[in-house]
């Protein structure tokens, strides 16, 4: 029997200590383009060490729910950001770092018009979208070495909602 994780609504301040929300909640800090347009400024602390940051297009196939979770990962040396293409919600799936193995992994679910930003080596689960379509723009690091740290659970989780 699988220990189950049930999904929450992301929110800013639950996802705060794993990366950034971005959105456009709350009043834009610029207004710009002859005041037809809000910036929401700078709004991700992005991190690509000994390296650049790279743009590129993910096309994934969408899960259903339950999700079996068997693993979750890490890039120690950069963050990674995942933006909808189609402005659809996601699955977002962080876990707290207990000295180089992860903790109980938390699940999130992104509001459409949403994207995230995990910070430089945090646990995450792979980009998970729900729903067609399946692309996302993710932005992260392009450089030199392994950036890449997986984890199998010892027994799989079942994320599902509520
Ligand atoms: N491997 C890869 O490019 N993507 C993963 O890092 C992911 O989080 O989806
Ligand atoms: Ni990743």
């Amino acid at each position: 029997m699988s220990e189950i994780i049930e999904i929450t609504p992301i929110s800013a301040e639950a996802f705060a200590p794993f990366g950034d929300l971005i959105d456009i909640s709350g009043a834009p800090d610029k207004i710009i383009n002859q005041g037809l347009c809000g910036r929401y400024h700078d709004r991700a602390k992005m991190d690509f060490a000994d390296g650049r940051a790279g743009l590129s297009l993910f096309n994934a196939e969408p899960r259903t729910l339950p999700m079996r979770l068997e693993m979750v990962e890490r890039h120690p040396e950069g963050s990674q950001a995942f933006i909808p293409m189609g402005g659809q919600g996601f699955l977002v799936v962080v876990a707290q770092d207990l000295g180089d193995a992860p903790g109980r992994p938390l699940a999130f679910e992104t509001e459409p018009g949403q994207a995230i930003n995990f910070h430089r080596g945090t646990w995450h689960g792979v980009l998970t979208p729900l729903c067609e379509p399946g692309l996302f723009a993710v932005v992260d690091r392009i450089g030199p070495g392994a950036n890449l740290q997986e984890h199998w659970f010892d027994t799989a989780y079942e994320v599902r909602r509520p």
